[in-house]
């Protein structure tokens, strides 16, 4: 039997319609949640990414302010940038889109953003606040696999996760926030990486997969345990001729074949991308709560 769809874009929908009254609340006392997006070059996945925020910002009612800065800006250039974004009342959260230029420090950046307006939860005060279990901000793409985990009825309490990839933004987050004493967490987590001996054999045993990884149809049919949870946070771009653009979003996740396994798992696209998306508004919206003493 083919696995249970979970459709970030319908869960992220149905979060875009709760965070609607949040805003509401917050416009009836004059005040407009506004998210900046610092963009460095001319990456074109990075644009898109950037540009479905501003589109998101755009339906929500929020301001949103993109600052776009050539790939050949300075250190001191971006880092002035990210100053003025913290002294800017009218922004409450804003992010700096990742990766940077390699003639940048991307954790000095990460550093210099206000952790009270750091809308990723990037910055270290951040990542220890979630770490200990007392977040300001939650991180969005692992924030919105929680949630995607929660709504579509997959909590994943007492399960075993396996994360394959252990990166700051991905899977390491994703890992902190699932093993949680709390709700929508209590699982039992594994991570893998490039240097995991057996990994195949480990995945197998995971009643809930996580791949972030960044290599296309990296997880197959044949390392996945029958009736398992798959979430695919993979973008990849592969050349297909056949494709109006030239090219086809592919995920992590062999999908044709590991949904005939699973008993439920996530497409690309349409998956975890729109749940990272509506979770960084719900942290900028959050964010002006806060600015304004304000419960959300
Ligand atoms: N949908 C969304 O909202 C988002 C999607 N993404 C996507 O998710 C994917 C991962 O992103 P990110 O975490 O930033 O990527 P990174 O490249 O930072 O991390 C990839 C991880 O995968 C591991 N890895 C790579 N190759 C292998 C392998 N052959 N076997 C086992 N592990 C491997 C790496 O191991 P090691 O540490 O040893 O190098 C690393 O830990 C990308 O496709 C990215 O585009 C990312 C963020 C948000
Ligand atoms: N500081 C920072 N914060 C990030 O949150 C961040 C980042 N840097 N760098 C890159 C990754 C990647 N990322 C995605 C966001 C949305 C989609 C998304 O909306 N995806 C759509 C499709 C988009 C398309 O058509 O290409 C979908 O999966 O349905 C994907 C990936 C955020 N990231
Ligand atoms: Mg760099």
């Amino acid at each position: 039997m083919d696995a249970q769809i979970i459709s970030g874009k319908e869960i992220s929908e149905q979060i875009r319609e709760e965070l609607r009254e949040k805003v509401a609340y917050l416009k009836d006392r004059g005040i407009t949640p506004g998210l900046g997006v610092v963009l460095v070059g001319e990456d074109p996945a990075s644009k898109i990414y950037v540009n479905n925020k501003i589109k998101a910002c755009e339906d929500l009612g929020l301001k949103s302010k993109a600052v776009i800065l050539p790939a050949e800006v300075t250190e001191d250039e971006l880092l002035k940038k990210v100053d003025e974004l913290n002294a800017d009342p009218e922004i409450h959260a804003f992010l700096v889109q990742l990766p940077l230029p390699k003639h940048i420090d991307e954790n000095k950046v990460i550093n210099r953003i206000d952790p009270h307006k750091d809308a990723d939860a990037f910055h270290p005060f951040n990542v220890g606040r979630m770490l200990i279990g007392d977040p300001i901000f939650m991180p969005a793409t692992p924030h919105g696999i929680q949630e995607m985990l929660v709504r579509s009825g997959n909590d994943p309490a007492g399960k075993h996760v396996v994360i394959i990839g252990r990166s700051n933004i991905v899977g390491k987050p994703v890992a902190a926030i699932l093993m949680q004493k709390g709700k929508g967490a209590n699982a039992t987590v594994t991570v893998c990486h490039s240097r995991t001996s057996n990994l195949q054999e480990i995945v197998k045993t995971g009643d809930i997969v996580v791949a972030a990884i960044g290599s296309p149809r990296f997880i197959t049919k044949d390392m996945i345990k029958e009736g398992a949870v798959v979430i695919d946070v993979g973008t990849n771009r592969v050349e297909d001729a056949t494709a109006k653009k030239g090219y086809r979003l592919v995920g992590d996740v062999d999908f044709e074949n590991v949904k005939e396994v699973a008993s439920a798992i996530t497409p690309v696209p349409g998956g975890v991308g729109p749940m990272t998306i509506v979770m960084l508004m719900k942290n900028a919206i959050s964010a002006a709560y806060k600015a304004n003493n304000l419960e959300m």
